[in-house]
């Protein structure tokens, strides 16, 4: 039997909730997946990950490289046992990282050549090593290797990238040896449409468990962003999971699992919350700012959450301002609670045939008045 086997459950447009069995048991889609870079979801504890609702954690290739380093965790039991997730773990492949982290030294046919951002000391990582990585932390979802393109790229550039992706796709599947893992092949394109439905559909010619939409959430604009999304739904398979990488902000999620995407991951909700501000239906609230103080109401009201069942906004507002390590962890803890319901609100939405009447409350609460 297909250890990744993924059913549609229901369907309301292009939205669908999806069941997604992994061997570390059974997820329901839309879901948003947890960074947790290092392999920890920064302040928060596993336990309390699971009191939330989190289904999927996120972990990095290019971070577990550099530090413990693959081999240390395969001895320890991989990723689950390590980190103290027994969920399903996803693991990015470690391009983008370097990206957007490293610094870069060199990109070619074989694979990138990077400086450490820790040590300085230069790492080659190529899609035969990216997935021996991932294989080594032992994650249940892999992705393969790719470029992503800066933006903006010409399209000679974005069409060379591609083309580089694909072939580092066919090694990557190549280098694979798990059956217990799932490859998902990420498409590319950038926001030229002829260059993303060919990238996507060059994708489709791998029987994968799942694709990504890779190369957004970059820098371009959401107008630009969101009709490569609703092409990229075109033309996947609607019987295998999409996976929207970066993605990101609560109203990005709406419009997105309404064109048919089914994960997300984002550093945003936990970032922004150690950074001091709370997700609520109307937006953000940032708790370093003087008004809150006084305010005895919780994050949000309504909100199930630890932090919104306990403590007021004046003493969220306090713990920032103090710069209490329990500020960001509440905030932190508060943000995926809040996107954890989003999804589930979603998913019970599609079941009743109405993620458009969904979408229009949301979008009515997020951008119908000023905070
Ligand atoms: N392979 C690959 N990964 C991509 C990622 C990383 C997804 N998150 C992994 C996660 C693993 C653990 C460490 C953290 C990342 C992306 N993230 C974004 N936008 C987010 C941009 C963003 C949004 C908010 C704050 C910072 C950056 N676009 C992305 C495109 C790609 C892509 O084409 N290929």
């Amino acid at each position: 039997m297909d250890p990744f086997r993924f059913t549609i459950q229901a369907r309301s447009g292009r939205a669908r909730v999806g069941l997604l069995t992994t061997p570390h048991g059974r997820v329901e889609t839309p879901l948003f997946m947890p960074v947790g870079t290092q392999g920890s979801v920064k302040g928060l504890l596993p336990k309390d990950l699971k009191a939330i609702g989190s289904q999927v954690l996120l972990a990095n290739t290019y971070h577990l490289l550099l530090r413990p380093g693959p081999e240390r965790v395969q001895a320890l039991g991989g990723l689950h046992r390590f980190a103290g997730w027994d969920g399903p773990w996803l693991t990015d492949s470690g391009g983008f990282q370097v990206m957007s982290l490293g610094h870069l030294r060199r990109i070619d046919e074989e694979g990138v050549v990077f400086q450490s951002h820790l040590d300085g000391s230069l790492i080659r990582l190529t899609p035969e090593r990216s997935i021996a990585i991932q294989e080594a932390l032992g994650a249940d979802f892999i992705m393969a290797f790719d470029e992503c393109p800066p933006y903006p790229s010409s399209p000679e550039y974005l069409k060379a990238s591609l083309e580089r992706t694909l072939r580092w796709l066919e090694r990557s599947l190549k280098a694979k040896t798990r059956p217990d893992q799932a490859l998902f092949g990420i498409a590319q394109g950038g926001t030229d449409a002829g260059l993303r439905a060919l990238s996507t559909r060059e994708t489709l010619r791998f029987d994968l468990p799942g694709y990504a939409i890779g190369g957004l959430a970059v820098g371009e604009t959401k107008e630009e962003m969101f009709p490569m999304v609703a092409l990229s739904t075109e033309i996947l398979p609607e019987a295998k999971p999409r996976y929207l990488m970066g993605v990101g902000h609560p109203e990005d999620l709406v419009a997105a699992m309404g064109l048919g995407v089914d994960l997300f991951d984002s550093v945003y909700p936990t970032r922004t919350g150690r950074f001091g501000s709370a997700l609520v239906p109307e937006g953000r609230i940032n708790l370093k700012n003087a008004q809150y103080l006084e305010d005895k109401r919780p994050l949000e009201e309504g909100c199930d959450c630890y932090a919104c069942q306990t403590f007021s906004r004046a003493y969220i507002a306090h713990l920032v301002r103090a710069e209490e390590m329990l500020g960001g962890i509440l905030l932190s803890l508060h943000n995926l609670r809040f996107l954890h319901r989003l999804t589930e609100r979603a998913r019970e939405a599609i079941r009743q045939g109405s993620y458009g009447a969904f979408a229009r409350e949301f979008a009515e609460r997020r951008f119908g008045k000023e905070i």
